[in-house]
């Protein structure tokens, strides 16, 4: 039994690695590395993710232990995003020349039209997060996290996304930065766009009252305003689409979420649904459901281009407004995937009535959506990631996250008809669903 924590942190981590060892060993793969040639971390099978999922959460209580309290306050690093953003904007993980693997400072410099100065300093910052690596002084290669962004335009629409989106509602890059004492007196000027918001509207619910509304200094919400902009919005709705078929996302465990089979002939909305993509992995499976796949104008069009035509039967696309009456009446099923979480629960309230006015007896409301858990049930690396979306909710829609109570609550709210019938968070997902019925007066 080891004597101290950090020693029972180190015994778990070697344990775990052994295993991922002895299974990569097993299988004849190479083992984990940053090496250009690495895919992304290969999808194990569930006992060996496992191993990866305790080696993630016993590395990231050690990292803390070995800062110490000082050094847990002061180490995350507000910069990783410059370099990071510098990198897409200027196209870096690309400005290789034709053929080579690796490059020079000069050269990557010609290329992308950003000046040798800064693209060294950006990328030797980058290097010390292990995006791109120096071999030989002046020598710039790829690592596997730079050759991903050189090779995957979903990813480098995510990280702009990110950059250029949420970074900004978050932190403050843009707005009016307002200045204020510090305890040792010294006048400083806070560029905090979130916690701005926080002061500027106390309490409030409204959806155009974010940091993302100081830092892109609109009033409108962030839908209305990616709208506006052809690649905004395109980069948006593809970043989402990538985004949520990551890992914890797949689109396939919304087969277990219901017994689709039952639903002989039956009729499935997805309300927000983007770019159809629930649709599409139900309508593979379940041959005899018809679907529609609801959203904004914008996002309709796009996501109608994209259908696989074999499907075109029995996936339709509407252009709808879910704060406005449901259209399409007695359906089985009404989807809503992450959209909820948007929207504060003033608004959330008003989706989920607009859709009364369709539900007939027996119909479904499937919430699919992270259920942030209880405090202290996860490990804090875990609950870390829930709570992050948390906060970008908060930063770019004034939405929020929400643990069972919350939800129960919500749609209690919303219509005391409503009742929830059971919550499931299928094995590997970050996603629970909350399958909700609806009780007519009479019933
Ligand atoms: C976070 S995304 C979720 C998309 C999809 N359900 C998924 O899980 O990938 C939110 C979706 O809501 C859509 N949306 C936002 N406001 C809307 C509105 N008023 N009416 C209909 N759809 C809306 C957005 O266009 C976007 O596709």
């Amino acid at each position: 039994m080891p004597a101290t924590r950090t020693a029972e942190l180190a015994s778990r981590i070697a344990e775990n690695i052994e295993r991922i060892d002895a299974y990569t060993s097993l299988k004849d793969t190479p083992p984990v590395s940053f090496d250009a040639s690495a895919s992304d971390f290969p999808l194990y099978d569930q006992e060996i993710d496992a191993a990866r999922q305790v080696v993630l959460d016993a590395t990231d209580e050690l990292h803390a232990l070995m800062l110490g309290p000082v050094g847990m306050l002061t180490s995350p690093s507000h910069n990783f995003l410059i370099s990071l953003q510098a990198i897409c904007r200027f196209g870096l993980a690309n400005a290789f020349p034709d053929g080579k693997d690796e490059a020079t400072f000069d050269e990557i410099a010609s290329i992308s039209g950003l000046g040798e100065s800064y693209v060294r300093r950006i990328l030797r910052h980058a290097m010390t997060y292990r995006i791109f690596c120096e071999p030989r002084k002046g020598l710039v290669a790829h690592t596997s996290a730079s050759k991903h962004l050189a090779t995957d335009l979903p990813t480098r629409q995510w990280i702009g996304m990110i950059a250029e989106e949420m970074w900004p509602a978050a932190a403050g890059v843009g707005g009016a930065p307002y200045s204020t004492e510090s305890e040792s007196g010294l006048a400083y000027l806070i560029h905090k766009q979130t916690v701005e918001a926080m002061v500027k509207w106390p309490g409030s619910e409204e959806p155009t009252h974010s940091g993302f509304n100081l830092a892109h200094n609109t009033s409108e919400t962030v839908f209305a305003a990616l709208s506006r902009s052809p690649m905004r919005a395109e980069r948006y709705a593809a970043a989402m689409s990538w985004f949520s078929t990551g890992p914890g996302l797949e689109m396939t465990h919304i087969l277990e979420a219901l017994r689709w089979e039952s639903l002989v002939d039956g009729v499935v909305v997805d309300v927000g649904g983007s770019y159809g993509s629930i649709c599409v992995t139900l309508a593979r499976n379940h041959p005899s459901l018809k679907f529609i796949v609801q959203d904004r104008p914008e996002v309709i069009v796009a996501g109608r281009q994209q259908l696989p035509q074999e499907l075109d039967d029995r996936v339709t696309f509407l252009e709808h407004d879910f704060f406005d009456d449901q259209p399409v009446r007695g359906a089985d099923v009404y989807i809503l995937r992450w959209i909820l979480h948007d929207w504060s629960d003033q608004y959330a309230i008003k989706i989920l009535r607009a859709l009364i006015p369709a539900l007939k007896e027996g119909a479904k409301v499937l919430i699919n959506e992270i259920i942030l858990p209880e405090p202290g049930s996860s490990t804090p690396y875990h609950e870390r990631k829930l709570r992050s979306f948390d906060m970008a909710m908060l930063e770019f829609h004034n939405g929020k996250e929400r643990d069972m109570d919350d939800w129960r609550q919500l749609f209690i709210s919303a219509d005391p008809n409503y009742h929830i019938l059971g919550v499931t968070q299928p094995a590997g997902s970050r996603l629970g669903f909350i399958e909700v019925g609806w009780r007519t007066a009479e019933t």
